[in-house]
């Protein structure tokens, strides 16, 4: 508790992201074990995720008091039997006064305002508003939960069940959705996930780390063998590598971003997942011969993060207005880009891990108006196709030719995702 109460002073005072801040108290800490520093990582996440409404509960915003409050709510303990536990540890942190006990005790979290519920910044409140109506405090308060571990079996090496074998200690379990799914439930207590990148069945390739809500985003761009493909914002290739195995290695994926160092990771990916249909383009290559060829182009566009704010609770409070604005340009520019390679007949599909209507419902109008070639498809309708087991989890909105698909944590148990998909006419 000493060392969390430590890193948020750090993280706040320096406004350090979170990771880095963990780490370098990891390097000056070297004595500290395995288990401390999940234990620190859980607490310190814990109070970044759900910063506002322990501060209010507590009604006190201080490290100490918010590390108190994360603890007593994931421990177990109450207040006497935590009292009793740091009693005569040297190290342990004052407890706090008991005006702010009381307060945890009796202040009923129903009475706070909206935003202090959904523990977000004030103004993302109309944004949030805006997506999900009525709706808004309850999905914004599950971004706030602990996500699981997810990961996606790849078909190119092996199956869902020989992973699931082969991780047989952590009991992973197939996700509800994406059929190559594979699910570690979020974290107990002051517990941690394994670092299942150190199994030899990663190392071997047999499956990557993946949100199942990114594997169906991929799925539902009903990419097929034997297709051509553009990634038009490939990143380290997380997409990439799910649409590839998809295409079981056949057809071609021309993987492309403007910037050269996320792009940097892709090729080990690649190289261990055996993927052999990916061309990696550089960002000054020339893809002009692509243009209007393509069966199937994705922009997995730049954008705020929204979605994954269970994973990178700190992205949240960190979020401005002009971050927000200049992605919208970004993602304006990246469509724009994009849709100059779709051939006639061929797709379009815009991702955002983001749940911002100005990053997505808004960027489609946009798009449908400046691009009249482009109708807006039924990806609604798609689920069942695709995922004809699974129910229907996901909200979607109609357009006036088409719907759009979100996925939530509340709704669907994945990380937030926006998906619209578009044909050429
Ligand atoms: C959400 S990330 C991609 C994540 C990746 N597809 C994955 O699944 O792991 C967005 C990427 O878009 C790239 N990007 C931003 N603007 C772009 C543009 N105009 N053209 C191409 N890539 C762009 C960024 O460099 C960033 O890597």
């Amino acid at each position: 508790m000493a060392a969390s109460i430590e890193v948020l002073a750090d993280i706040e005072t320096r406004r350090r992201p979170v990771g880095d801040a963990l780490k370098d108290w990891g390097l000056s800490h070297r004595f500290a074990g395995s288990g401390d520093r999940a234990a620190i990582g859980n607490i310190v996440y814990d109070v970044l995720r759900r910063k506002r409404s322990l501060a209010w509960r507590l009604d006190d915003p201080s490290p100490r008091a918010l590390v108190f409050g994360a603890v007593l709510d994931s421990s177990g303990l109450d207040e006497k039997g935590l009292a009793l536990a740091l009693e005569g540890d040297r190290f342990a942190p004052e407890m706090i006064s008991a005006d702010d006990l009381a307060g945890y005790r009796t202040r009923e979290i129903a009475q706070a305002p909206d935003a202090v519920r959904a523990d977000v910044p004030d103004w993302i409140g109309p944004h949030l508003a805006e997506a999900f109506g009525e709706d808004w405090v309850e999905e914004a308060a599950a971004l706030g939960e602990r996500p699981p571990l997810d990961m996606r079996a790849n078909t190119l090496r092996a199956d869902r069940d020989k992973v699931a074998r082969a991780l047989e200690p952590f009991a992973p379990q197939p996700s509800p959705i994406a059929p190559q799914g594979l699910r570690i439930a979020p974290i107990a207590g002051d517990g941690r996930h394994p670092n299942v990148q150190v199994e030899a069945g990663f190392q071997k390739g047999w499956f990557e780390i993946q949100d199942e809500g990114s594997q169906i985003v991929a799925a539902l761009t009903g990419v097929a063998p034997g297709e051509q493909v553009l990634d038009y914002c490939a990143g380290a290739g997380g997409k990439t590598l799910a649409l590839a195995a998809a295409m079981e290695n056949t057809g071609q994926i021309h993987a492309y971003d403007s910037d050269r160092q996320r792009l940097a990771p892709i090729h080990e990916r690649l190289k261990r997942a055996e993927v052999r249909n990916v061309q990696v383009h550089a960002p000054r290559d020339d893809l002009s011969e692509h243009r209007g060829r393509m069966d199937l182009v994705l922009v997995d566009a730049p954008c705020t993060g929204t979605g994954t704010w269970r994973r990178r609770p700190d992205a949240k409070w960190r979020l401005s207005e002009q971050a927000l604005e200049r992605r919208v340009v970004e993602q304006r520019e990246a469509l724009a880009g994009a849709a100059a390679f779709v051939k006639p007949g061929g797709r379009l599909a815009y991702v955002t891990c983001s749940l911002l209507p100005a990053e997505n419902e808004a960027q489609v109008e946009a798009f449908l108006t400046a691009q009249p070639d482009f109708a807006l498809l039924d990806v609604a309708a798609t689920w069942a196709t695709v995922f004809p087991e699974a129910p229907p989890a996901f909200l979607s909105r109609p357009h006036k030719e088409g719907t759009t698909l979100t996925l939530t944590p509340r709704t669907s148990g994945t990380d937030g995702f926006f998906l619209a998909l578009f044909t050429r006419r």
